[in-house]
C-alpha cells in the first residue's frame, strides 16, 4: 500500500515531466534568452517566492552565485527571502504582502530580471513584487502552476510566463525546480559554449 503510493508520486511527476518537455520547453528558452540579455549587461536577477518556492528562489541564487555544473564566472543573483531582519522589520512595520516589493524597489535596477516563483499565482507579496519590478523597468520571469492564477494578469507581453499545467502544489514545485535548473545549464552554454559538463 505505501509502496504503491510512493510508486504513484514517481508515474505522476515523470508524466507531468514529459508533458512539459512539450509544453514549456519554449517559455524557459525565452527565460535564459532574458537571464542571459541581463547579466551580460551588467545586471542581476532577484527571486522570490514562499514555501518551497522561497527554497527554489535561494537553490537558484546559489547556483548562479557559485555555480550549477561547469566552473565559470560568478553571476549575481539575490534571494529576497533569506535576510530575516529585514523580512520581520517590512512585516512588522507594513504588511507580510510587502516583504519582498520594498526589497525589490531598493534594489532592483532597469534591465534587471526577477524571478516570480509562486504555485497558485496568487500569492500577494510575489504579486506585488511583479509589480515593484515592473516600476523599476525590470523583466518579470513567473514561475506559476495551477492555471497560473492571478500571476496571468500581473505579467506584461514583455515577460515569460513558465506555467506548469497541474492542479497540485508538489508536482508544480518538482516542475519548476527542474525549469530552473535548465535555465542554469542553459545560461552556462550561452555564455561558455556548448561542452560536456564537468561534475
Ligand atoms: O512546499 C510547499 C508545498 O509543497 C509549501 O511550503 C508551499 O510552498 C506554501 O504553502 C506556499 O505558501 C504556497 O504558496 P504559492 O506557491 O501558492 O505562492
Ligand atoms: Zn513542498
Amino acid at each position: 500500500m505505501l509502496e504503491k503510493r510512493i510508486h504513484q508520486h514517481f508515474i505522476d511527476s515523470a508524466d507531468l515531466k514529459y508533458q512539459c518537455a512539450e509544453a514549456l520547453s519554449k517559455p524557459i528558452a525565452a527565460a535564459v534568452q532574458a537571464v542571459v540579455a541581463c547579466v551580460t549587461s551588467g545586471g542581476k536577477v532577484l527571486a522570490c517566492g514562499n514555501g518551497g518556492s522561497a527554497a527554489d528562489a535561494q537553490h537558484f541564487s546559489a547556483e548562479f552565485v557559485g555555480r550549477f555544473e561547469r566552473d565559470r564566472p560568478e553571476l549575481a543573483a539575490i534571494a529576497l527571502t533569506t535576510d530575516t531582519s529585514i523580512i520581520t522589520a517590512i512585516a512588522n512595520d507594513y504588511d507580510f504582502n510587502v516583504i519582498f516589493s520594498r526589497q525589490v524597489r531598493a534594489l532592483g535596477q532597469p534591465g534587471d530580471v526577477l524571478l516570480a516563483i509562486s504555485t497558485s499565482g496568487n500569492s500577494g507579496n510575489v504579486l506585488a513584487a511583479i509589480e515593484a519590478a515592473h516600476e523599476r523597468e525590470m523583466v518579470v520571469i513567473g514561475l506559476s502552476g495551477r492555471g497560473g492564477g492571478k500571476m496571468n494578469q500581473a505579467l506584461r507581453d514583455t515577460d515569460v510566463h513558465i506555467c506548469v499545467p497541474s492542479e497540485r502544489t508538489a508536482r508544480v514545485q518538482e516542475v519548476h525546480i527542474l525549469a530552473l535548473h535548465c535555465i542554469c545549464d542553459a545560461v552556462d552554454a550561452q555564455l561558455l559554449g556548448d561542452q560536456e559538463t564537468q561534475t
